[in-house]
C-alpha cells in the first residue's frame, strides 16, 4: 500500500491525515492546537505539525506529503532564512489603513482588480507588507523573502533550518495560495514584483509558483513534497468540487467560494479572484466571523455547542426579530475592519437563551448569504452548495442554512477536507497525469428548508448599526 499524507495548518489547529494513495482510504490521523491570536511565530506551526504528525504515526511508510494552510499570513525571512517577526495572520486587521492607502495609490479598486484580481483589504499579504514598512521599518529592511504559512512549512519539511538545508531560492508555492497575496495574478499566472515593492519599499524573494501536480522536492528522508495550497483551494480538492460547486466553509473564517473555469476580477473588492489547486479558479468571499461566533455565544450562555444548537433550533425562524450582527473580530466582507458586533431587536419576548442562540446562527449565515449572492454574480452558474468547516458540525447550522441562503445545502460527513485535499494532491504528484486521482467522493446529506427572506431583510436593515472598536 502506498501512503500519502495531507496537512491542514489552519488558524486554530494543525491536522494531519494519512491515506492510501490509490483508494483514498483513511489510515491514520492526528491534530494539535495552534496558539490563539492574530499574530503567531511560525515555529509554533512547525511544533504543532510535529505533534500532529507524531500522533498520525509520523511519515514512516509515507511516499508523499503536501501542506494546505491558512491563506495570506505574512511570513518574513531574513537573508539567512530566519523569521524576522511573528507572522500577521489573515484575520489581523491592523493593516486596514495600509489597504486603503494602497488602493488609492494605484487609482482605486478597478486598477487592483485588473492587476491581480482583488482589491486590497487588511487580510491580504500585500497590505501587511505595507504595514510593516510603515510601522516597523527596521524589520521591513531586514526582510529578504516573503512567503505564506503553507510555503514556509513546505520549505521546513524540505529541510530548511537544518545544517546544509535549502536556502531562500528553494521556497515554493502554488497558484491557489499565490493568488491571495495581492502581488500575483491568477489571470496571468505572473507575479507583480512592482506591487510587492510598492508595499514593502524594496524587492524581496518570493516563492516559485509550481503547477498543480509538480513536485516541490523531497524531505531529507526522501518523502516527495507536493506544492500544497491555501486551505480553501485544498478543501475544494478534498471535496472533489467541480466547476459550479460552491463550498461554504464555516471555520474561523466564513468562506463562500465557487470553482470556476474563468478568473474573476471584482472592482468592488467583494469577491477575491483566487486560483484553485487544479488549474481552475476560485472566486471567493471570506468573513472574519464564523465558527467563533458560535463559540462566543455558547460561552456567553454557559452551554456547550450541542446545547447551543438545540437552543437555536427551538426558537422561531428570524428569532422574533432579534439580530446578532456578528462582527466580533471586525469584518472583511463587508469591509468593516473597525466594527464590533451588535445585538438588535431585544424585547421581553426575545430576551432569552433560545432567541439569542438562533440569532447567532442566523447572523453568521446572513454574512455568508451575502457572499453566496456575490460569488453567484461572478457568472459561473451555481451547481450545488456544500457545507464544510468545523461549524458545519452544528445541526442548527446545517438545518438553518437553507432557510437563510435560500437554496438546499449538501453536508458531507464531518471531516478534515483541507488535509484530505492536500493528501489527494500528494497522491496526484506521485501518480502524475492531467487530473487528480479519483478517490470516492464524500457522500452528502441534503438539507432543505423554505427560504425565509425576512431574516436577511432585517439583517440588512441593521448590519451597519455597530459601534467602532476601541483601539
Ligand atoms: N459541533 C460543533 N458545533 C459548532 N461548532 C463546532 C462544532 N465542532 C467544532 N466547531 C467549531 O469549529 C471551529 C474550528 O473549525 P475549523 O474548520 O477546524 O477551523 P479552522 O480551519 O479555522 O482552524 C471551532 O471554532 C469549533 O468551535
Ligand atoms: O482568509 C481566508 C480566505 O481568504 C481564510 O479562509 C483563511 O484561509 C483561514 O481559513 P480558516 O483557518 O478559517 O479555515
Amino acid at each position: 500500500m502506498t501512503l500519502v499524507a495531507g496537512v491542514d495548518s489552519s488558524t486554530q489547529a494543525c491536522k494531519v491525515v494519512v491515506r492510501d494513495a490509490v483508494s483514498g482510504a483513511l489510515v491514520r490521523e492526528g491534530r494539535a492546537p495552534h496558539p490563539d491570536g492574530t499574530e503567531v511565530d511560525p515555529p509554533a506551526w512547525a511544533a504543532a505539525l510535529d505533534r500532529a504528525l507524531a500522533q498520525a504515526g509520523g511519515l514512516d511508510g509515507v511516499a508523499a506529503v503536501a501542506v494546505g494552510g491558512q491563506q495570506h499570513g505574512m511570513v518574513c525571512l531574513d537573508d539567512d532564512g530566519a523569521v524576522v517577526r511573528p507572522a500577521l495572520l489573515w484575520n489581523d486587521t491592523r493593516s486596514a489603513g495600509a489597504a486603503r492607502d494602497l488602493t488609492a495609490e494605484l487609482g482605486g479598486g478597478q486598477a487592483w482588480a485588473d492587476a491581480v484580481g482583488l482589491v486590497p483589504v487588511a487580510s491580504f499579504t500585500v497590505t501587511k507588507l505595507r504595514w510593516l514598512a510603515d510601522a516597523e521599518p527596521a524589520n521591513a529592511a531586514r526582510t529578504a523573502a516573503v512567503c505564506l504559512p503553507h510555503d514556509w512549512l513546505t520549505w521546513r519539511l524540505a529541510g530548511a533550518g537544518l545544517p546544509g538545508g535549502p536556502g531562500l531560492e528553494a521556497l515554493v508555492t502554488d497558484r491557489g495560495d499565490a493568488s491571495g497575496t495581492g502581488y500575483w495574478s491568477a489571470a496571468t499566472g505572473e507575479y507583480r514584483p512592482d506591487l510587492l515593492e510598492r508595499a514593502l519599499g524594496h524587492g524581496a524573494v518570493v516563492p516559485r509558483v509550481l503547477g498543480p501536480a509538480e513536485a516541490a522536492g523531497s524531505t531529507p528522508g526522501g518523502v516527495v513534497l507536493g506544492p500544497g495550497s491555501g486551505d480553501n483551494a485544498a478543501a475544494a480538492l478534498g471535496l472533489a468540487a467541480e466547476p459550479g460547486d460552491v463550498v461554504c466553509s464555516i471555520g474561523t473564517s466564513g468562506v463562500v467560494s465557487i470553482v470556476s473555469t474563468t478568473p474573476a476580477a471584482d472592482p468592488s473588492g467583494t469577491v477575491a479572484g483566487f486560483a484553485d489547486a487544479t488549474g481552475n479558479f476560485l472566486p471567493l468571499i471570506a468573513t472574519l466571523n464564523a465558527a467563533r461566533v458560535l463559540d462566543a455565544t455558547a460561552q456567553l450562555l454557559g452551554v456547550d455547542l450541542d446545547e447551543l444548537s438545540r437552543l437555536a433550533l427551538s426558537a422561531p425562524p428570524g428569532a422574533g426579530g432579534l439580530v446578532l450582527v456578528p462582527y466580533l473580530e471586525g469584518e472583511r466582507t463587508p469591509d468593516r475592519p473597525d466594527s464590533t458586533g451588535a445585538l438588535h431587536g431585544l424585547t421581553l419576548a426575545t430576551a432569552d437563551r433560545a432567541h439569542l442562540a438562533r440569532a447567532a446562527v442566523e447572523g453568521l449565515l446572513c454574512g455568508l448569504a451575502d457572499g453566496l449572492d456575490a460569488v453567484a454574480a461572478t457568472g459561473t452558474p451555481v451547481r450545488r452548495v456544500l457545507l464544510a468547516g468545523g461549524g458545519a458540525r452544528s445541526e442548527a447550522v446545517r438545518r438553518i442554512a437553507p432557510a437563510v441562503l435560500g437554496v438546499p445545502v449538501l453536508a458531507p460527513p464531518p471531516g478534515e477536507y483541507v488535509a484530505d485535499g492536500a493528501a489527494r494532491q500528494a497522491a496526484w504528484v506521485l501518480a502524475g497525469g492531467e487530473a487528480p486521482p479519483e478517490w470516492p467522493r464524500p457522500g452528502t446529506e441534503r438539507y432543505e428548508a423554505d427560504p425565509v427572506p425576512a431574516v436577511r431583510e432585517r439583517y440588512a436593515d441593521v448590519r451597519d448599526l455597530t459601534a467602532p472598536r476601541l483601539r
